[in-house]
């Protein structure tokens, strides 16, 4: 069995690449960083050290690189003849990973069984957003020809994999958790053998707990952390006042995904009880600036903040701990984040109305938008 991965980052080899492998797949890495990919071109295998009360270390060898920046051609190839195409790029690479799947289902044998692609992205349907772009790649008509040559399906991913140290190398230090839940319908009987993955028939609920309370929560405290002039996730979620604001996030978020997927409530608990001892690892060197990156994606309208926000004020809730969250966002200025750098020009020149429509995408109309008026209001006049 052959799986082509796109992004042999820090969930690309301590996640991906480790399941897939533990799987029995021959692991073809593809990404456009020609240092990391000359680098694993030339091993034959890397750890992955995984730490917390369980700590454990792995091998992960049978794995080929290609860089697919510079070579594009074999990369082609390559997926055009796997079984398994997966991705863990960030969302807004996968348009420019699309071309290459496009062009690898034209060149696919029909007698070949679908191509099982999987987008591993912190997003909602990332794994639809990566099959519009192969569909505008290639048009509808042809897509359409080709269409029984790929089936795709959403997931949702879960491992704490911080940003490595320079001098780690190919290893990586993970924590000792994960979870990767698929969607089954797109494969009907032919599921992908990924002995460690869960199917479940219907994605939403479980993205949607994943994205709302351990995204929400690693963010706000990321950006509380960032706030108080703390350097780690760990160190931040230890502060009192911090560990109470993230937690009156998670109840917030509780309600919503309770009352919308009938999550029971004592289990929702538990689940967000685990994840702010996950994110006290004192084992784990994750920084604040990690996990409040691309700010401007994170405060957008489908995402970890808003997304909840939203939905609660469309119930008739006003979402308070959040919209504290979301002051604590507004107020990362990271100089080392591109988007951090865009947002702060869009709070230095625009009016609260207008940057609360450009950075969230709420429009005047909606329950929520007067409120994050306000939070913007309050930043901006203590800039
Ligand atoms: N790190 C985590 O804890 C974690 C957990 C779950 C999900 N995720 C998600 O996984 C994705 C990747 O996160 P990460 O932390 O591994 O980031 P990362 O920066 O460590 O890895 C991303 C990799 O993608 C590569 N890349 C960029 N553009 C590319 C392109 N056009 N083609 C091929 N490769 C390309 C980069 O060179 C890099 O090696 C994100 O969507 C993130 O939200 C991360
Ligand atoms: O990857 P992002 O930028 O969407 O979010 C940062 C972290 O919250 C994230 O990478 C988590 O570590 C991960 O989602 C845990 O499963």
């Amino acid at each position: 069995m052959k799986a082509v991965h796109f992004g042999a980052g820090n969930i690309g080899r301590g996640f991906v690449g480790l399941i897939l492998h533990n799987a029995g797949y021959e692991v073809v890495f593809a990404d456009v960083n020609a240092e990391l990919i000359d680098t694993l071109a030339a091993s034959s295998s890397y750890r992955v050290f995984e730490v917390g009360m369980a700590p454990k270390t792995w091998t992960v060898d049978n794995y080929r690189a290609l860089n697919s920046a510079s070579n594009t051609d074999a990369v082609v190839a390559e997926i055009a003849t796997a079984d398994i195409v997966t991705t863990a790029v960030g969302p807004s690479i996968l348009r420019f990973i699309a071309p290459l799947i496009a062009q690898a289902l034209v060149a696919r044998a029909a007698s070949l069984p679908p191509l099982q692609v999987m987008a591993c992205e912190n997003a909602i349907n990332a794994t639809d957003a990566l099959r519009e772009h192969v569909v505008s790649e290639l048009g509808a008509e042809v897509f359409v020809g080709v269409s029984e040559r790929a089936v795709f399906a959403n997931t949702a991913v879960d491992r704490i994999v911080p940003a490595q140290v320079p001098h780690a190398g190919l290893d990586v230090t993970v924590e000792d958790f994960f979870e990767w839940a698929i969607e089954s319908g797109p494969f009907g009987d032919s599921l992908p053998e990924i002995a460690e993955a869960h199917f479940v028939p219907d994605l939403a609920p479980f993205i949607e707990r994943k994205l709302f309370t351990v995204n929400t929560g690693h963010a706000a405290t990321a950006y509380l952390g960032y706030q108080a002039g703390l350097a780690t996730i760990a160190e931040a979620i230890t502060v009192p006042e911090i560990f109470a604001a993230v937690k009156a996030v998670l109840e917030e978020t509780k309600v919503l995904l309770v009352a919308k997927h009938e999550f029971d409530e004592d289990v929702q608990e538990a689940y967000l009880e685990k994840n702010l001892a996950r994110f006290a690892n004192p084992y784990l060197p994750d920084t604040v600036e990690r996990v409040g990156r691309a700010p401007l994606r994170k405060l957008s309208l489908n995402e970890r903040f808003i997304g909840p926000a939203a939905q609660l004020a469309e119930r008739g809730i006003v979402p308070f701990a959040l919209l504290d969250a979301v002051r604590a966002a507004l107020r990362f200025d990271f100089a080392g984040d591109p988007e951090a750098v865009r947002l702060q020009g869009i709070l230095s020149v625009a009016t609260a109305e207008e940057a609360t429509a450009e950075i969230t995408g709420l429009g005047p109309g909606h329950p929520l938008f007067a409120s994050v008026v306000q939070v913007i209001e309050s930043v901006q006049s203590n800039r």
